[in-house]
């Protein structure tokens, strides 16, 4: 693990899950494509199933490219991993990307829905590039998976 880990002098390692554009619209947004689950739905299952893992979590969205890059940019020293549902910018941002290679911990990728059964301009993926892992088509569940393999991964690193 890098100097941005767990040593770092946190009590518990922190994991940074970081939602996308339109992703606060979450419950009312084509709820046929997403589900009926709201963002705060995300979270407390990001918080529960990270609690008796022994994990923090750092829950954020933004429909700011500019705000997600500054939060990836403070995670080399606040964070021990990221997950990432980048939404909209998944297909469009470089910048999201390159921000991603200068974290050294692991990095997740989450799509409530499943990609590569939607429309073409949705299967390319710049943030896949610098990710450990990704999940997509499992609704909101993929969160819970994510942050369960996050904890293994952080745990054997320590
Ligand atoms: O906003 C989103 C949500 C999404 O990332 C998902 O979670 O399924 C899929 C993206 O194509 C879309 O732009």
């Amino acid at each position: 693990m890098s100097d941005s880990a767990t040593m770092a002098g946190r009590a518990r390692p922190v994991v940074l899950v970081i939602n996308g554009p339109n992703l606060n619209m979450l419950g009312t947004r084509q709820p046929e494509v997403y589900g009926h689950d709201t963002l705060d739905d995300v979270e407390r299952l990001c918080r529960e199933t990270a609690a008796p893992l022994g994990v923090e979590i750092d829950f954020r969205q933004s429909n700011s490219e500019s705000e997600i890059i500054g939060w990836i940019q403070s995670a080399r020293t606040g964070a021990d991993a990221i997950l990432i549902n980048p939404a909209g910018f998944t297909s469009t941002s470089i910048a999201i990307l390159d921000a991603l290679l200068t974290f050294e911990g692991p990095i997740f990728e989450c799509h409530i829905s499943p990609l590569f059964r939607r429309e073409e301009f949705r299967h390319l993926s710049y943030v896949s590039k610098a990710a450990t892992a990704k999940i997509e088509g499992f609704g909101i569940s993929g969160y819970g998976f994510a942050v369960a393999r996050i904890a293994q991964l952080l745990k054997q690193a320590a």
